[in-house]
């Protein structure tokens, strides 16, 4: 590849036949395509030093970090859902991506006929990514789920289908836990009731069955991010803190584990719920364990809908054995703002709005101005990482992988990166295709069935690079080749 490549745009090479050859576009094959219109560029190293691109930036050597890309900004399609916050759709936009924005989730086959050309989409916790979904996603590389949560999407199908996935781990931790602790003080003195009484001009002064919180035993189930933030705060409240984990975690402060959910809730004031959405966290409070509880203790659930089963919680709160609770996540969730919460949407929801001392919030446990910009950035820097350079670290459904950025002292180098099933022979295979060229450095790593391996080769021309991606795309085992440069 000439020097000159790095300073204006290069046609690409046609086969006479008409055949692919390398046409460059963000495709799941790579970025090799067959448009006689498409050129690439890379960017000019003077845009980096003068500071007019939002990208380019030095590596820890000082050398200027080459900006990979094997397709023109403005072809990479991403549809975000879900009022993704403006900090994500300015990172994603300033990279010159084509952006789509859409305020609330899709229905099923809306979102089927969306994702049929897009190569990222950006989600929060409603949007549904089935492997129904997925399938038709023919171009998508990645998905970037813009909250903490991944249930809502199929990972082990999008990895098998080399389609990573991002999070923000705990961008919005600190804004669940305090809504909890918010949550603990207006349950032990009926915060909501009064409030709704007074709207509707009732004046009721009670102290009965109102408390401090001071003193009281809070129970967290799931001391992850979440939880031990949480554990923090009650104490600092005056509370007693257990936890229940399966995993065994040091607690803070004076936060104790215990060895069970039985012993967890037989001994908490306040039980509150921390814990993914998994076949084992599914309706992991039921009617046993609302007997467990003690008479007049409460329940808080802002993990997952599916975690508590609310029948169970209606009879309890009926019985009065229970004297309050507060659920933030249902079963089922309405796609977008509006009148939904109702029959329709989950059989119980008039027994629900008509229980007292039962707060009821539409999934805001993370929504705050704080989490929700982090989060933005979060994610969206993650994707760009991922589009423009094929890193995967913080990826939820793939091996972590990457390698120092290749810069632009380094003008005929591209980066190798074939996600491939995780079955022997495969590593011999790709290293004798990529054998003829000079590998400078190499990292693979495997998660599962899934495998990814990244390579940066020197003294490549545009002949060797589409030789190179024809004879990755012909092994069996390929699930997507890409080559960035
Ligand atoms: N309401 C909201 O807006 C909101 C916001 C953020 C997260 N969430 C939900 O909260 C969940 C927890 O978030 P986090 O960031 O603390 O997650 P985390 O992964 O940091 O912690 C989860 C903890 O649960 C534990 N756990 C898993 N299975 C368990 C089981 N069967 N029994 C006991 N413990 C178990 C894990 O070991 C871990 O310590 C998320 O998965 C998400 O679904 C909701
Ligand atoms: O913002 C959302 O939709 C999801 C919030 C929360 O449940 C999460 O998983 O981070």
């Amino acid at each position: 590849m000439p020097a000159s490549a790095l300073t204006e745009n290069i046609k690409i090479p046609q086969k006479q036949n008409g055949e692919n050859s390398v046409r460059r576009e963000v495709s799941r094959s790579l970025s090799i395509s067959t448009s006689p219109h498409d050129a690439f560029h890379h960017r000019q190293p003077s845009m980096g030093l003068e500071g007019s691109s939002p990208t380019l930036r030095r590596t820890t050597t000082g050398a200027v970090a080459k900006q990979l890309k094997p397709f023109r900004e403005q072809d990479v399609k991403i549809l975000l859902l879900e009022n993704v916050n403006q900090t994500g759709r300015d990172i994603l936009q300033g990279q010159g991506y084509q952006v789509e924005f859409l305020k609330s989730s899709l229905p099923e086959d809306q979102l089927i006929e969306k994702i049929k050309d897009v190569h990222v989409i950006g989600i929060r916790s409603k949007t549904k990514l089935t492997s129904r979904v997925l399938a038709a996603a023919k171009n998508l590389i990645v998905i970037g789920c813009f909250c903490i949560g991944t249930n809502q999407v199929d990972l082990q199908y999008a990895a098998s289908h080399g389609i990573c996935v991002f999070n923000s781990p705990f961008s919005n931790s600190r804004s669940v836990a305090e809504l909890v602790i918010c949550e603990i003080i207006a349950l032990a003195r009926q915060l909501g009731d009064r409030s709704n009484e007074m709207h509707r001009g009732t004046w009721n002064k009670v102290s009965a069955k109102c408390w401090e919180v001071r003193g009281k035993t809070l129970g967290i189930i799931g001391y992850g991010h979440i939880g031990s933030q949480l554990s923090v705060l009650a104490e600092s409240m005056g509370m007693d803190v257990i936890y229940y984990d399966v995993v065994n975690l040091m607690g803070m402060g004076n936060a104790r584990q215990v060895p069970s959910l039985d012993q967890l809730l037989s001994t908490a004031d306040f039980v509150t719920c921390h814990v993914p959405e998994l076949p084992e966290t599914m309706n992991m409070i039921s009617k046993h364990q609302l007997d467990t509880m003690k008479q007049g203790s409460y329940l808080i659930n802002a993990s997952r809908g599916s975690v508590v089963d609310i029948p169970a919680l209606v009879d309890a709160m009926r019985a009065g054995h229970i004297a309050g609770a507060a659920l933030d996540v249902y079963p089922a969730e309405p796609a977008g703002n509006g009148d939904y919460f109702t029959n329709e949407l989950n059989p119980w929801a008039e027994d629900l709005r008509s229980l007292k001392n039962l707060i009821l919030t539409p999934h805001i446990g993370g929504s705050t101005e704080e989490a929700q910009s982090a989060i933005g950035v979060e994610v969206a820097d993650a994707l760009v990482r991922y589009v423009n350079e094929g890193v995967t670290v913080g990826a939820v459904n793939m091996p972590e992988v990457s390698l120092r950025s290749l810069t632009m002292d380094e003008p005929n180098h591209a980066r190798v990166i074939f996600i491939h099933q995780n079955v022997p022979g495969v590593l011999r295979r790709v290293n004798e295709i990529l054998g003829d060229h000079n590998v400078d450095k190499q990292m693979t790593d495997s998660r599962g069935d899934v495998a990814y391996l990244m390579a940066d080769v020197s003294s490549v021309r545009d002949e060797d690079i589409a030789q190179l991606y024809r004879e990755l795309e012909s092994l069996k085992e390929r699930i997507i080749t890409r080559i960035l440069y």
